[in-house]
């Protein structure tokens, strides 16, 4: 497709996705140009049309590209001169630029001003605002006050005035967000509301799995340029108290490690680490009994069905992949067997729904986030460090699931009953302490809606 009124001056690759302007026709941005050496100080441009924003027609022949920088994950523009229809340049690379996108407009932006040991308003204001704003898209802001303001602020908006959430801050705003959409009396429309992450917080685990990203400027441009998305949750009861979760639920050094540490916030994400050296060091102990709705507890086959789906995994139109839980072939109601385990020597118990609960951590590879089930690991305590030391050498890329340390199920349900040890131990829930008494939790299959990328939430390499 040619743009220039000189032959190919201005053009869009075969597959129109990215565009090249000769250096004849563009007057890129001061800080491009300044990091070009004296030969290069004027390049041509090579714009991929995924980071294009918008464009403003200045005459006939002329265009400004407004853009997010790769390279510096700022918001630039360029002049691109010479063009034989400006206007309707601009509206075939604007088409281009959205194409499949989901069009949504009006985001209610949340953002907890302590999230990130206070950095969360700052990430907004500077990098992922900045974004929004350049696509012209409507941000209304509220700052929380206080623990649950954000729930309750979410529990009784007007759904209609908006398209979408956006938590700017950590896992515990985001589940706050979804517990407000799941405490409405209108929750199963509620949570057809994309919600979505900006990563401002200590653990941003959400925005990570749905987008692979972890800068906020290329988060925000994952949410702009993505498609509606449904992702897995479980329903957590505990004394008839109903709460949602949509990462995971764990118990043992892990959930101590955590939130056990709360009193050396001040270290940040290093308080974990050394709050599991110290609990490696001091050995305690954790004893609970496990009820579960087994689906599959051999690794083999779990292995063996995610490789298939991930050779298979094709994108639909509605952003998903085409292989739901319905084509798992060890999937089937025949198949399902329920299973006990008391647990005397318990080192980890950890049920999540992605795949990853950091962006260093794949602590369940094998995990889709749409498979309507709940992945279950369990590392026992007998012997004590080895297990343990070997997960935290191999969690990064998720190779401890070939320890033989490690007991995996794949589950739609699980009843948790914490035995009492005498010692103060803590369960934790999407990383925020919950009572420590049984629960209970159900796979809600595909209950969660966000905006990621076609290439967000994908399935990775085993
Ligand atoms: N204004 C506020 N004042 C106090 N607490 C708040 C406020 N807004 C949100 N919270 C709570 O702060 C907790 C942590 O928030 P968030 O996950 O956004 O940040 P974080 O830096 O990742 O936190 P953490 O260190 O716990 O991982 C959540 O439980 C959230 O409900």
């Amino acid at each position: 497709m040619q743009f220039g009124i000189k032959t190919n001056s201005i053009r869009l690759d075969e597959d129109e996705r990215t565009l090249y302007v000769d250096k004849a026709c563009v007057v890129l941005p001061s800080d491009l140009r300044s990091c070009c050496s004296l030969k290069e100080l004027k390049p041509d441009l090579l714009l991929s049309l995924k980071y294009l924003l918008r464009v403003d027609v200045v005459d006939s022949q002329a265009v400004i590209l407004h853009y997010l920088s790769q390279s510096s994950r700022k918001c630039t523009h360029c002049t691109v001169y010479s063009l034989n229809n400006a206007y309707g340049f601009e509206q075939y690379l604007m088409k281009r630029a959205y194409a499949g996108t989901h069009g949504l407009k009006r985001f209610f932006v949340l953002i907890n001003p302590f999230g990130g040991q206070g950095k969360a308003n700052k990430i907004w204001q500077q990098m992922a605002s900045p974004v929004f704003q350049t696509a012209h898209l409507e941000c209304n802001i509220v700052f929380t006050e206080y623990r649950n303001h954000a729930r309750s602020i979410v529990a009784n908006i007007d759904l209609k005035s908006l398209d979408a959430i956006i938590c700017v801050g950590g896992d515990g705003l985001f589940h706050e967000c979804l517990n407000g959409l799941g405490d409405r009396k209108d929750n199963a429309v509620a949570f057809n509301t994309p919600l979505c992450m900006i990563p401002g917080g200590t653990g941003n685990a959400f925005s990570y799995n749905a987008t692979q990203e972890t800068h906020p400027a290329s988060v925000a441009l994952e949410i702009i340029k993505g498609v509606k998305k449904s992702f897995d949750l479980m329903s957590f009861d505990q004394k008839g108290d109903i709460s949602y979760s949509f990462l995971s639920a764990n118990y043992g050094i892990i959930a101590d490690s955590d939130v056990g540490t709360d009193n050396l916030r001040f270290m940040g994400e290093n308080r974990t680490i050394l709050g599991f050296l110290i609990r490696l060091f001091q050995k305690p102990t954790w004893k609970c009994k496990v009820e579960m709705e087994v689906v599959s507890s051999d690794r083999n086959e779990m292995r063996k069905a995610y490789l298939q789906r991930l050779q298979q995994a094709t994108i639909n139109k509605n952003g998903g992949t085409t292989d739901r839980i319905v084509n798992m072939p060890w999937y089937n109601e025949g198949n399902i067997s329920r299973v006990t385990i008391d647990i005397q020597d318990l080192s980890v118990f950890y049920a999540g729904l992605l795949p990853y609960v950091a962006a260093d951590m794949r602590v369940f590879p094998v995990c889709d986030i749409d498979d309507g089930l709940i992945d279950v690991a369990i590392i026992r305590s007998n012997p004590f460090r080895r297990p343990l030391l070997s997960m935290f050498m191999h969690i990064e890329t998720g190779e401890h699931f070939n320890s033989d340390f490690l007991s995996y199920y794949k589950v739609r349900s699980f009843r948790f009953t914490p035995i009492d040890t005498g010692a103060h131990h803590y369960f934790v829930l999407d990383g925020e302490e919950y009572p420590f008494v049984p629960f209970e939790c159900r796979a809600a299959p595909g209950l969660g809606t966000t905006l990621a990328s076609q290439a967000g939430f994908k399935l990775l390499s085993l």
